[in-house]
């Protein structure tokens, strides 16, 4: 089979055009949409340069030459720039945008020079973005969308491509020298631009789709005030703790923690600052718990701790760790007056996962209510009397 390069080429523009279309017509519904149109943007300004160096080879000159160039780099730094912030979910450091213009005003003096010595330098600064982009991927790996790992494979590849005709030019520049001459590398970097449009467009849009989704199960788990689990979620989770409990003989403590008059709060400093007292206080439990832990908003100023592993000793130690958290909260209204917060707590045991999850609900329950019966601040222990007073 021979690859017949006009026709590649020509696949290449349709190819942009059509994605570019479908980004930009689909992004405005689309979650994600931002980046998207990014994307698309990077897209549209691929296509122009294709077209300006189609227009080259009806009229050579050299200006279609550098505009085509120009916007083609360009159109890279736009996909890279929408690649790093959906990857780091901030903008694009300053440094891609002022590569990205240093690159494109460096094509017009390289007209200057040689086609075979003006092909290797072109091709460098092309790979520049995309090893940029196969770099950023690789950087988060672990924590991003695993649509985005082939995306910075197949934009290292291109790049790599690049550098493979930059190499190609300076040691056989016989072969540029007239570049409507057939040349495999040329036909080989045509193949990577399509493999690169289509992988990492695709690859780009189905990344936005996974995090997409991965939001909605966030949505549909976890609480969005808080941050915490939510009852839902955190009922089949309690449950599969225990069965672990049960298989590894281990001891799981279940905590219910009530914050104190927070009626009072709301009602002197309002409802806005009653959800920030919320979202600090979630914040300074989670920082505190282990990964295995659980901790769950079960509704209003009530939550619950699944601790996997603890017994009697270990639990109190939490608890007492997070009541003394609670006091040292700087909580300031917007008029600068402080708040103090304290919560009540009633903690229960299932020893190698016994008792069930409706027994320890009930059990911690009864402790928590004894707790604030007894004054509140402190924390009850189910079957004993075990108390952590103020
Ligand atoms: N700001 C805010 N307040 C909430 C939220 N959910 C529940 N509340 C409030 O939490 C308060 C709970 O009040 P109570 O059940 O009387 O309990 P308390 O004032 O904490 O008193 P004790 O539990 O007996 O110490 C109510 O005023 C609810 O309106 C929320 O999401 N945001």
């Amino acid at each position: 089979m021979t690859l017949h390069e006009p026709t590649l080429f020509v696949l290449l523009l349709i190819g942009y055009a059509m994605l570019g279309l479908q980004l930009v017509t689909a992004s405005r519904r689309l979650f994600g949409g931002d980046a998207l149109r990014r994307w698309g943007w990077g897209n549209a300004l691929m296509l122009a340069g294709y077209l300006f160096l189609l227009a080259d080879l009806v009229t050579p000159w050299s200006l279609w030459v550098v505009a085509s160039n120009t916007l083609i780099v360009l159109g890279e730094f736009v996909f890279v720039a929408a690649l790093q912030r959906f990857v780091d979910e901030r903008p694009a450091p300053r440094l891609l945008t002022l590569g990205g213009v240093v690159c494109a005003l460096s094509l017009t003096p390289l007209m200057l020079l040689p086609t075979p010595t003006r092909m290797a330098l072109m091709s460098l600064i092309a790979a520049a973005p995309l090893a940029w982009a196969g770099w950023v991927v690789w950087r988060r790996r672990r924590r991003i969308e695993r649509s985005l790992w082939p995306v910075g494979a197949i934009l290292a590849l291109a790049a790599a491509t690049l550098l493979v005709r930059c190499v190609h030019a300076v040691i056989e520049p016989a072969a540029y020298a007239d570049l409507t001459q057939h040349n495999p590398v040329q036909t080989l970097v045509a193949l990577a631009a399509y493999v690169a449009l289509l992988g990492a467009g695709f690859g780009f849009v189905l990344a936005c789709t996974e995090r997409a989704t991965r939001s909605f199960e966030r949505q549909a788990s976890h609480d969005h005030l808080t941050g915490a689990l939510n009852r839902q979620a955190g009922g089949p989770l309690l449950e599969q703790a225990l069965l672990r409990a049960r298989r590894d003989r281990s001891s799981l403590a279940f905590v219910l923690i009530d914050l104190d008059r927070f009626k009072q709060v709301n009602d002197e400093h309002g409802h806005v600052f009653g959800d920030e007292v919320l979202r600090r206080f979630a914040q300074m439990v989670r920082q505190r718990l282990r990964a295995s832990d659980l901790f769950v908003r079960l509704g209003g100023e009530e939550f619950a701790l699944v601790l996997p592993g603890s017994d009697a000793a270990g639990a109190l130690g939490v608890v007492d760790q997070l009541r003394a958290d609670s006091r040292a909260l700087d909580l300031r209204t917007e008029a600068g007056r402080c708040c103090m917060l304290s919560f009540s707590a009633g903690i229960a045991l299932s020893a190698a996962g016994r008792r069930g999850a409706e027994a320890l609900y009930r059990a911690a329950d009864d402790a928590l209510y004894r707790a604030k019966r007894a004054g509140r601040d402190q924390a009850v222990l189910a079957g004993g009397d075990e108390t952590i007073p103020a």
